[in-house]
């Protein structure tokens, strides 16, 4: 089991004639990852997510709060320390083209983590062969066909493949797929979508899925956890399908609205949220992030930032659905120019 507490990073980015700007990536978030859950990080470009996937990879610093990884807080290890609980932490990376070395067979690609591996664990030279065909197998490629070519022999579907069979080289617990179908053919996207899925049941893998669309989050997690993540802030979590059937951040009511729906189907009275541009960072800092881009905005919304939670609401649940909102409530969204 991995959490995080109150986790914030800021980037300090080159701004104006002025000096650098202070852009703050993610303000205090907390996140929970179970043995063999799925968890989604959705949210819009610039939101934080995939800096969280890399603080929870080991692969990015962050500036205050705690990660915990099986009781045991990173913040009290040295970094040589902390090295073998990020090892159970993998990150698939969205371009399998870039993430594999194009001068070395898929042989020597897995022969390398897997030497490491053997004398983790003490097993003879042999066993690593033996463990890249079965990496390979499992993955549902053919060994025989895929060990002594280089990745541009392969398709794209495949050398993602490869690139997940090579981070069940170190036998993690977690695989964080960051966008991990956004760069390959859609046709071969469900396939390695349904790969993630079945290696969390014959594995017992956790899988932390990010993503800015929500039909792949569903997809990948339909009985896990949702995080909905705004300016660097969770604006809603619960399970996957709680949200995704009855949204209350105006947000997450944002983001499904841009799945189509048959026009007509809405029901009567319904309220309109509707995205529109970024804003500069400056804006809204005293107050709910979303505050200039919510329809239902009030004078509160402007002046006081709202935590995740249960209370503040009108939406009167008592459910596992937490959001940061001063107004939650359950609308029905128009999408925008969809005519059916
Ligand atoms: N190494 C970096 N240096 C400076 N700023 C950064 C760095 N990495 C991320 N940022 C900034 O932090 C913010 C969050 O970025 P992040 O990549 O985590 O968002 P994201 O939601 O994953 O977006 P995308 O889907 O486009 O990757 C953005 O404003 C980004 O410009």
């Amino acid at each position: 089991m991995i959490t995080g507490t109150a986790i914030t990073k800021t980037f300090k980015q080159r701004g104006n004639v002025l000096g650098k700007r202070e852009v703050p990536a993610l303000r205090g978030v907390d996140f929970a990852i179970e043995k063999g859950g799925a968890v989604s990080f959705i949210g819009e470009s610039g939101c934080g997510k995939t800096t969280l996937g890399r603080i929870i990879a080991g692969l990015e610093t962050y500036d205050s709060g705690e990660i915990v990884i099986d009781g045991v807080a990173m913040s009290g290890l040295s970094h040589r320390h902390r090295q073998p609980y990020f090892r159970r932490i993998q990150l698939i990376h969205q371009d399998p083209y870039s993430a594999l070395n194009p001068t070395r067979t898929i042989h020597q690609t897995l022969e390398a983590p897997l030497r490491l591996r053997a004398r983790q664990t003490g097993r003879p030279r042999s066993w690593v062969d033996a463990r890249a065909e079965e990496l390979l197998a499992l993955v549902g490629i053919d060994p025989g066909y895929v060990l002594p070519r280089y990745p541009h022999q392969l398709s794209g579907g495949m050398r993602q493949r490869v690139v997940i069979a090579r981070a069940l080289t170190m036998d993690p617990d977690v695989l964080v797929a960051d966008e991990a179908v956004s760069m390959i053919d859609v046709s071969l996207r469900l396939g390695i979508l349904s790969l993630l899925r079945d290696l969390r049941e014959r594995l017992g893998v956790s899988v932390l899925f990010i993503t800015h669309d929500i039909a792949t989050a569903r997809y990948i997690g339909d009985e896990g956890e949702l995080y909905v993540i705004y300016r660097g802030q969770v604006v809603e979590r619960g399970l996957t399908e709680t949200i995704i059937a009855d949204p209350v951040h105006p947000y997450t009511q944002s983001l499904l609205s841009a799945i189509p729906v048959l026009h007509g189907l809405e029901r009567p009275g319904a309220e309109q949220v509707v995205p529109t541009e970024a804003l500069d960072e400056a804006q809204a800092d005293g107050g709910c992030l979303f505050t200039r881009r919510c329809p239902f905005s009030t004078a509160r919304c402007e002046t006081e930032r709202p935590v995740l939670g249960h209370d503040g609401g009108e939406s009167g649940e008592d459910t596992e659905q937490l959001h940061a909102c001063f107004h939650p409530r359950r609308r029905s969204v128009i999408p925008q120019g969809v005519h059916v």
